[in-house]
């Protein structure tokens, strides 16, 4: 009898534990530790073997999520190395522990010093060195392996980030310009989490685009989800504004901006949270161009937007930046209609291969330094 109440609590309880769990992991905290030299054997001058390390690697595909499941206590622990015995002089090495993590994440300590970025696949790095064996060096005794907190952050890595309030219809763009299926309502705050589409086009290249939710003023300071989704922000190399023509406003209590402000506000938001991301390209999008009277408001704001330091003066004050963004193409768009949206995915891929295309010609400047200093004035003439 107390098996089958315990079975069908378990079976009741299951399914709000997995409503209530959020789905979308993106830091985790792990103790780590290598394992400890193993000692050695002063009589034959016998040297124990070296701790094992634990170290992690970049997979394509992998989540957090499933790391947090892999390790039920958050502890990860390398083997020991082997002490030297009569039968083996050198005590055989401890196993390492190799833990694999997805794409994107930063590795940091607890005093949040960067110890590793791996945003690229296959990329690794050691956490926590084994210990040294014991040798003459040492008295022969092992010594312990490196043990410290790491936390885990996870920055999404896309081509284009998708920036906007809510409600701006970054949802339904997402849906209309690539293969995501997020979810569209009409009430703020539908998306709760980020939703990375690929667009595609005909020769077979695609470029990924990332809705990042939650965005609203305050965000900077960690108002509402703030940093939780601003960050994924930073490794975008392409920013794609979307705001409402017809401006928006987050609740009754906030007051309503119009859609000059809502940029500005934007704008704000991204210098006060980190002031280089102003400095990457970015486009815009003028949304629901569809609906009555949105020629009439395009018409009008059009001048302030080419060049935002002209309206400025204007703008209240509270969302007034002190640098003001630069687009470099400005899109009247209706995301419901897909009006305009192949127009979108061409100035997409056009701006992504010019950064790709200038990014080339930096890296082969950076090479050709490297090796007229590797070479040197001796060696042959780098042209
Ligand atoms: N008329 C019109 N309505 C649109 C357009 N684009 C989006 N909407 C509507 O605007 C509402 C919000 O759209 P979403 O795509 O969910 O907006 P969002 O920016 O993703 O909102 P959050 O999930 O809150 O971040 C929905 O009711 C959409 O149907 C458009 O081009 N024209």
């Amino acid at each position: 009898m107390v098996q089958l109440f315990k079975y069908l609590l378990k079976s009741t309880k299951s399914p709000a534990r997995a409503h209530f769990r959020p789905s979308f992991l993106d830091t985790l905290r792990l103790t780590v530790r290598g394992g400890h030299g193993g000692n050695g054997l002063p009589k034959y001058g016998g040297v124990g073997g070296q701790g094992g390390c634990v170290y992690f690697v970049a997979k394509e595909g992998h989540t957090l999520r499933k790391v947090a499941q892999s390790l039920k206590d958050k502890r990860v622990h390398a083997t020991s190395g082997e002490d030297s015995s009569k039968l083996s002089i050198f005590g055989r090495r401890g196993g390492d522990q190799r833990i694999e993590v997805p794409v994107g994440v930063q590795v940091y300590d607890e005093q949040h010093k960067l110890l590793a970025d791996l945003n690229e696949d296959e990329a690794s790095c050691i956490v926590a060195g084994g210990g040294t064996g014991g040798c003459t060096g040492n008295n022969f005794l092992g010594r312990p392996g490196e043990s410290r907190i790491v936390n885990l952050d996870l920055k999404l890595i896309a081509d284009v980030g998708l920036v906007g309030f809510p409600n701006a219809g970054k949802s339904t763009l997402l849906k209309a310009i690539s293969n995501a299926k997020p979810k569209i309502a009409a009430y703020p705050f539908t998306t709760i989490r980020p939703q990375i589409g690929t667009i595609e086009y005909s020769d077979l290249r695609s470029i990924s685009l990332a809705d990042l939710p939650g965005l609203i003023e305050g965000a900077h300071a960690n108002f509402g989800m703030g940093h939780k989704f601003l960050k994924h922000i930073e490794r975008t190399r392409l920013l794609l504004f979307i705001v409402d023509i017809f401006g928006f406003q987050l609740s009754p209590r906030h007051p309503h901006r119009d859609c000059l402000a809502n940029i500005y506000a934007l704008n704000k938001e991204l210098e006060l949270y980190d002031p280089t991301l102003l400095e990457k390209p970015c486009l815009l999008l003028l949304n629901k161009m569809d609906k009555e009277g949105a020629q009439d408001i395009l018409a009008k704001v059009e001048p302030s937007i080419r060049d935002l330091s002209v309206g400025l003066a204007e703008c209240p004050e509270e969302v007034r930046p002190s640098r003001v963004l630069k687009f470099e193409h400005i899109l009247p768009i209706s995301a419901k209609n897909a009006t305009r949206i192949s127009q979108v995915k061409k100035q997409l891929r056009k701006t992504l291969d010019e950064l790709a295309e200038e990014q080339l010609v930096v890296d082969g400047q950076v090479l050709k330094e490297q090796l007229q200093q590797r070479v040197g004035i001796r060696g042959p003439k780098i042209t």
